[in-house]
């Protein structure tokens, strides 16, 4: 052990003195462009020498940590990963702009990429640049799964899917177990997601399901690692060294193995096929010579790791982010209640195309989002030096938007740190469509611009109906007198206490009908 942390030293040291030397070689003088701007570079926080601010963009939760730079030194910083520039965006004023002016500019992310791995790399949706492959997937993503007429068609399968959550919580409760609220709403938004873009769920059974669920857990877990390559890839790339390689591909590899199988699989069916789905669709797009963007096996496999890894952990974080604030503020509760009875009734399953009767249940689940954003900081690139804030931004520097903290900011939002569904029912809605998309970003917990979340439907569908069901049907009991809501250190955010509680069957009625 002392053998491997000493290398990992030497290591570490080595890799240092290596940056120290690239920086004082190459380092370039204050850039000229800054002068063809007239203007200056964001202010900059102190840094540590060499390294600049890596410390603070690593530490365990980095949108806290960010949080308390930007309130000490502005909405706008400049910060350093060695050499390489990283803008901090922490306002939604500052957003507003650079997404009014600049969307384009800021539409590709500038990850690293490890050949041949499908989950950073050339062949990964979200790493794509904003190009034609992207532009493709995009369109496919949008007519055959997160548009709405493909939501529509894809209504069925959710509702079975929402049913058998009902199901087994009731089978839980049957048996006085304890439910865990994440684990139950990943099987939700996994299977669901599966069964819209593939035919199938995985079996429960034999343990694939489970295996393929621990899977996109791992890649969770791997997050931080990706982030932290992805802001050292541009030092580390001219040294030739690539971070966390070996575990980013171990991953990368079993998700390959099970995705091979299931495309081999589609590939049998293909001609059979009347209705197909998106698995069916890239597989004729990569068999046809003149498809009007050639995509690779790869590129396929790479898009589904993806899907999985941006839909399934963010709805179930979610879901269990909102639950344990409904369970935390039992007059919410109630409330909630009393809507979804009035509205639904005792005798049958909430279901999604109750939800726009439901406002009282879309505001609880939005102020779920604002104050836990599973996703709290958005990361891209600025292609070209523009002009932001009266600062210069050069080209190819880092964005990192702070959406955690534009969501809880005080002169934006009344009591911010507190969970008042109520603020998203009034009516203070301007017709200007200007006014109302700065408006919107005040509020962004699936991002913005070209690269905003796709399924930002399909996401609020998911947590409706669940948290919907949950309240509708079950009474929850749990331990100690109010739910610990700290958060856990890694990119996204989960409770570092998973929501544990028991469920008690509510509707008597609704019980004898399932
Ligand atoms: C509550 C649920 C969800 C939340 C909070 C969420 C949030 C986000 C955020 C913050 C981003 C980055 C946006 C940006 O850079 O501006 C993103 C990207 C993305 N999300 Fe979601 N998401 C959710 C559900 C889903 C679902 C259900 C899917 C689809 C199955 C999905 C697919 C994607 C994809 C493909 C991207 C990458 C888009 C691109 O690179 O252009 N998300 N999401």
């Amino acid at each position: 052990m002392a053998a491997i942390i000493g290398d990992c030293f030497i290591f570490i040291l080595l890799c240092l003195f290596s940056l120290l030397f690239y920086y004082l070689i190459f380092r370039k003088p204050k850039n000229s462009r800054l002068v063809a701007y007239g203007c200056d570079l964001p202010p900059s926080p102190p840094s540590l020498p060499i390294i600049g601010h890596v410390h603070l963009l690593l530490s365990s939760l980095a949108h806290k940590s960010l949080q308390k730079l930007s309130s000490k030194y502005g909405p706008l910083l400049y910060l350093r990963v060695f050499n390489f520039p990283v803008v901090l965006v922490s306002s939604a004023s500052v957003a507003y702009e650079i997404f009014k002016a600049h969307d384009l500019n800021i539409s590709s992310r500038d990850n690293p990429s490890i050949d041949d791995s499908l989950l950073i790399g050339s062949s990964v949706f979200g790493s794509a640049p904003y190009g034609d492959y992207f532009k493709f997937m995009k369109k496919l993503l949008v007519t055959k799964l997160l548009g709405p007429q493909a939501l529509e068609r894809s209504r069925g399968i959710r509702a079975d899917e929402l049913e058998r959550f009902h199901s087994s919580l009731l089978d839980k409760a049957v048996k006085k177990e304890i439910v865990e609220i994440g684990k139950e709403a990943t099987k939700l938004s996994n299977n669901s997601l599966w069964r819209m873009s593939i035919g199938r769920s995985f079996s429960e059974k034999n343990g694939e399901a489970e295996r393929v669920r621990g899977l996109v857990t791992e890649l969770d877990g791997l997050t931080k690692k990706v982030l932290f390559a992805t802001l050292l890839h541009r030092p580390l790339e001219k040294l030739g060294i690539s971070l966390f390689k070996k575990e980013i591909m171990c991953v990368s590899d079993s998700f390959d193995e099970v995705l091979e199988r299931v495309l081999v699989e589609h590939e049998q069916k293909l001609d059979d096929h009347q209705d197909r789905d998106m698995m069916d669709v890239l597989l004729a797009a990569y068999g046809d010579e003149n498809a009007e963007h050639k995509i690779s096996r790869n590129h396929i496999k790479a898009f589904f790791v993806e899907l999985f890894f941006a839909g399934t952990d963010t709805s179930a974080q979610s879901i269990q982010w909102t639950m344990a604030e409904i369970i935390n503020n039992p007059n919410i509760l109630k409330r909630l209640r009393e809507e979804i009875d009035s509205v639904v009734g005792k005798t049958r399953l909430i279901q999604e195309t109750d939800l726009p009767k439901l406002p009282y249940l879309q505001a609880v689940v939005k102020e779920g989002l604002r104050l836990h954003p599973p996703l709290p900081l958005f990361v891209r690139t600025f292609q070209e030096g523009c002009k932001i804030g009266g600062f210069y931004v050069p080209e190819k520097t880092t964005l990192i938007g702070n959406a955690y903290v534009m969501m809880r900011d005080p002169s934006v939002w009344e009591d911010p740190e507190e969970f008042k569904p109520e603020r998203f029912l009034s009516s203070s809605r301007s017709t200007q469509e200007e006014e109302r998309r700065e408006q919107a970003l005040k509020y962004i917990p699936f991002g913005s611009g070209r690269r905003g979340c796709p399924g930002s439907s399909l996401g609020y569908i998911f947590v409706g109906t669940a948290v919907g069901m949950m309240v509708q049907c079950f009474d929850w009991s749990i331990k100690g007198d109010k739910v610990q809501m700290d958060e856990a250190g890694g990119l996204n955010l989960s409770m570092a206490h998973s929501l544990k509680c028991t469920p008690v069957p509510r509707n008597r009625p609704l019980l004898a009908d399932q």
